[in-house]
């Protein structure tokens, strides 16, 4: 038989362009056997959306192998992923309601089909079984997806995935959001799908409902993995917990009196009648009786019954931490000291310190000052010293700035083209150097004054430039001068950049799952393009519209509402020292272009 397990080898994940910021470190091996259920747990910001994404391919793996067998997820020196490994992998991410790409429910179903290339027949077989196991009833397939409720969403996104029947499901947050009902059939998709010998990895914040099904239990923290259990010796080391699941804390009552839980530990929680009456029964039973009761009645969880009976090896074959040892059967109520840390106040970014410390109208006034000379240098050594100026102001920035470096790299290209078109001609053929050189010394001046002004996105924010420019043209309202709308647009404006990214970048990510996109993730397909800008530009409508109405409801546009001022900006010693700086440094520049 062939083997379907995941193995993750000493596997590490870096923040897109920041080699230096490890998200994820895997530092021996990790396995999932097929047929189990893994959970992943683990406090917020540990870990486990960038894990589970790792796996599925949506980020890049800068160390280590990942492989479902014997297939390797990345081949051809990590440059594209395999396409029998993403066909057999299905991911829901995080929110997975909102990420509608078609008009109709049915068509949204069989946008996820297309991938698998299937017979009409079964196209609509499997839209059919993944719809009523979700259950979400037929009448909804002429629906738009995005006027279901919250839920049914939800229930829409399980059932997007199971139409494509993978062999394996990466869940990150399935519970939230479900009702009692939705959670019930989402235990039991999964109980189906593990009995057809397949396998899951969920990411929850939720084990309770989902702890009876799962095999083991993998701890996340902080980008690494922490411990990885048998899900009943972590159930038993957690049962006493003060967020336990009730039925969990029930069913060690019953174990403290060394009583079986009501259905034999089935893979489902018993009844609460049953639990209930087990419980009573055994806490009336003669103290010597229950010594006579087997020592070893363990919490429910599918093969989660180590004590009681021999069992297959874990799925796990990471080296457990000393904590993650199974406890003795009767070694219910001491929580392991494992997954619970104070935690940490966040860090200011050095670039959130710097916003704050210059004044922007400051800092304004230098860019211009610094930029106008620097466009009048008309000599390659004027462009070598705006070069070295620029360098010099990106030097101490340069991990914040990485993000750019594919922008800067695509405009460095495209002035090598235009200086080799601008100096090509073609009757005669023959190519003028000065012609061509002129060109890209212009664009060149042109990009060097550009790239001294990208770090000024990281040492303004919105608000303080919304306030430099209140007091700096706030006079002119008394001319009736709309100007705290129009800095309230501006201020929108550079609020919405960074959204706008994240959001494609969101986008880019939800296409290229569901679309089985076997290129690197941020290169996304031509073809897939197209299906992935109409919902986003839909997602930025909403958003938008989310932001007029917590305008609305802070009172924006009420005239008689008294507005008031969180702070107020002053010119300080450092915005002197910097425009004095600035003054210099452009004189020099000047100099350098007139002699
Ligand atoms: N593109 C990125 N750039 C920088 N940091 C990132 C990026 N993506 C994720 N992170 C960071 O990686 C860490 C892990 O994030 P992740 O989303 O995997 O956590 P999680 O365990 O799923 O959290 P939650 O339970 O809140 O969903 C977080 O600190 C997050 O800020």
């Amino acid at each position: 038989m062939i083997d379907r397990s995941w193995r993750l080898e000493a596997v590490r994940v870096c923040a897109a362009g920041e080699r230096d910021k490890t998200l994820l470190t895997i530092k021996e091996k990790l396995v999932f056997k097929e047929g189990t259920i893994t959970l992943l747990i683990g406090s917020n910001g540990a870990g486990k959306s960038t894990l589970l994404e790792t796996m599925a391919g949506l980020r890049r793996l800068n160390e280590g192998q990942i492989a479902i067998g014997a297939d390797l997820l990345w081949v051809g020196r990590r440059r594209r992923l395999s396409r029998s490994v993403v066909l057999n992998t299905g991911i829901a991410l995080q929110h997975s309601e909102s990420q509608w790409f078609a008009a109709t429910v049915k068509e949204e179903l069989l946008y996820s089909l297309k991938p698998y290339k299937l017979e009409p027949p079964e196209r609509e077989r499997r839209l059919h079984h993944a719809l009523q196991a979700a259950g979400l009833p037929a009448e909804l397939l002429a629906r738009d997806p995005w006027s279901l409720s919250g839920g049914q969403q939800r229930r829409l996104a399980l059932a997007c995935l199971l139409a494509c029947e993978p062999q394996w499901l990466l869940l990150d947050e399935p519970t939230a959001g479900l009702d009692a009902e939705g959670i019930s059939r989402l235990c039991a998709v999964l109980a189906a799908h593990k009995a057809a010998g397949r396998g899951a990895v969920v990411a929850t914040h939720d084990p309770g409902a989902l702890l009876p099904l799962a095999d083991e239990v993998v701890v996340v923290a902080r980008g690494s993995v922490r411990e990885a259990v048998a899900a009943s010796a972590w159930a038993n080391a957690h049962a006493a917990d003060a967020a336990a699941p009730q039925a969990l804390r029930a069913l060690a009552k019953l174990r403290g009196f060394a009583a079986q839980p009501p259905g034999g530990g089935a893979a489902v929680w018993p009844a609460p009648e049953a639990l209930a009456a087990a419980i009573h029964a055994a806490a009336a039973q003669p103290q010597s009786g229950r010594a006579a009761a087997p020592a070893a009645a363990a919490l429910p969880g599918a093969a989660a019954l180590p004590h009681a009976a021999p069992k297959a090896p874990p799925a796990m074959e990471l080296r457990p931490s000393p904590g993650a040892a199974e406890p003795a059967a009767a070694d219910v109520s001491p929580p392991l000291p494992t997954t619970k840390r104070r935690p940490l106040p966040p860090a200011q970014h050095p670039a959130q310190r710097l916003a704050t410390r210059f004044d922007p109208r400051a800092l304004i006034a230098a860019y211009m000052l610094l930029a106008a000379t620097i466009i009048m240098q008309h000599s390659w050594s004027g462009l070598l010293l705006a070069g070295a100026l620029a360098a010099a102001i990106w030097l101490p920035l340069r991990t914040q700035m990485r993000t750019w470096l594919g922008f800067i790299r695509a405009y460095a290209l495209i002035i090598l083209l235009f200086g080799v078109v601008a100096g090509a001609h073609i009757q005669p053929l023959s190519f003028d150097w000065e012609q061509s050189a002129r060109t890209m010394l212009r664009l060149a001046t042109l990009f060097c004054a550009m790239l001294l002004g990208l770090p000024m996105l990281l040492l303004m924010t919105p608000l303080r430039i919304q306030r430099a420019l209140e007091q700096t043209f706030g006079w002119m309202s008394r001319f009736k001068v709309p100007i705290s709308s129009i800095t309230l647009t501006v201020t929108l404006i550079f609020r919405f950049i960074p959204l706008l990214l994240k959001e494609w970048e969101r986008f880019a990510k939800i296409a290229h799952a569901r679309g089985k996109a076997i290129t690197p993730v941020g290169a996304l397909p031509p073809s897939m393009l197209a299906s992935a800008i109409i919902p986003y530009i839909r997602s930025i409508l909403r958003m938008a519209e989310q932001m007029a109405e917590a305008l609305e409801a802070r009172g924006f546009g009420n005239s008689d509402i008294r507005v008031t001022r969180g702070f107020q900006l002053r010119f300080g010693r450092q915005d002197i020292l910097m425009l004095g700086a600035a003054l210099i440094v452009s004189a020099v520049l000047y100099m350098w272009a007139t002699i």
